[in-house]
């Protein structure tokens, strides 16, 4: 009988995964040297990606292409490239997410791009982010306080991981691995 079937449906079609528009934000921790992996996985899970930079972010990317100042050459007239990237994505993805970045965005600071664009995100998408610092910054009561602010509004955070941290210490604040920022995309 599944024969028949088989011939009357053809082979079975693959359910095509929609292909999602990942915008990935990159701030100022070591554990940027992480990204390249991301985008790979992303890009292998069939997504489209664009990374966006802070300056000192982008100190830390390497062969990776990014955008980080949107004004330099901006005149009027041109897009505003912090709107135009939060109508293009479909999630943002926040790894690493300094110390530093995470105060801004519960503060609601914007002075480079990626805290633009996610100062003007549409909450009906997703915004995920993945802390990475020293353990006792980690630690630190502001982190906890910040934290609550960002999940208050629905942010996704992905825990550090202990792990040898680039000073030397062993202790919680290590990205967590890609494959775990993958699965919280929940794409
Ligand atoms: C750096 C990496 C990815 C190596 O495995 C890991 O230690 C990590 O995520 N560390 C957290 C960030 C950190 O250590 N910052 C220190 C100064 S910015």
């Amino acid at each position: 009988f599944s024969k028949s079937l088989e011939a009357l449906r053809g082979p079975a079609r693959e359910i095509p995964r929609p292909t999602k528009r990942v915008l990935v934000g990159v701030t100022g921790s070591v554990a940027a040297t992480k990204v390249p992996e991301l985008c790979s996985l992303l890009e292998a899970a069939g997504h489209e990606t664009r990374v966006i930079a802070t300056p000192r972010g982008a100190f830390f990317l390497k062969d990776v292409d990014y955008l980080s100042d949107e004004w330099t050459k901006w005149v009027k007239g041109d897009p505003v490239l912090h709107i135009e990237l939060r109508k293009w994505a479909d999630v943002l993805v926040i790894a690493p997410l300094s110390a530093n970045a995470m105060a801004k965005l519960a503060l609601g600071l914007c002075d480079d791009l990626v805290t633009c664009v996610a100062r003007a995100w549409d909450f009906s998408k997703p915004l995920v982010v993945a802390p990475a610092m020293n353990t006792a910054m980690w630690t630190h009561p502001v982190t906890s306080a910040h934290l609550l602010t960002l999940k208050k509004w629905g942010v996704r955070v992905v825990d550090p991981v202990v792990k040898t941290l680039a000073c030397g210490d062993t202790g919680i604040g290590a990205l967590a691995p890609p494959t775990e920022i993958l699965a919280a995309l929940l794409l």
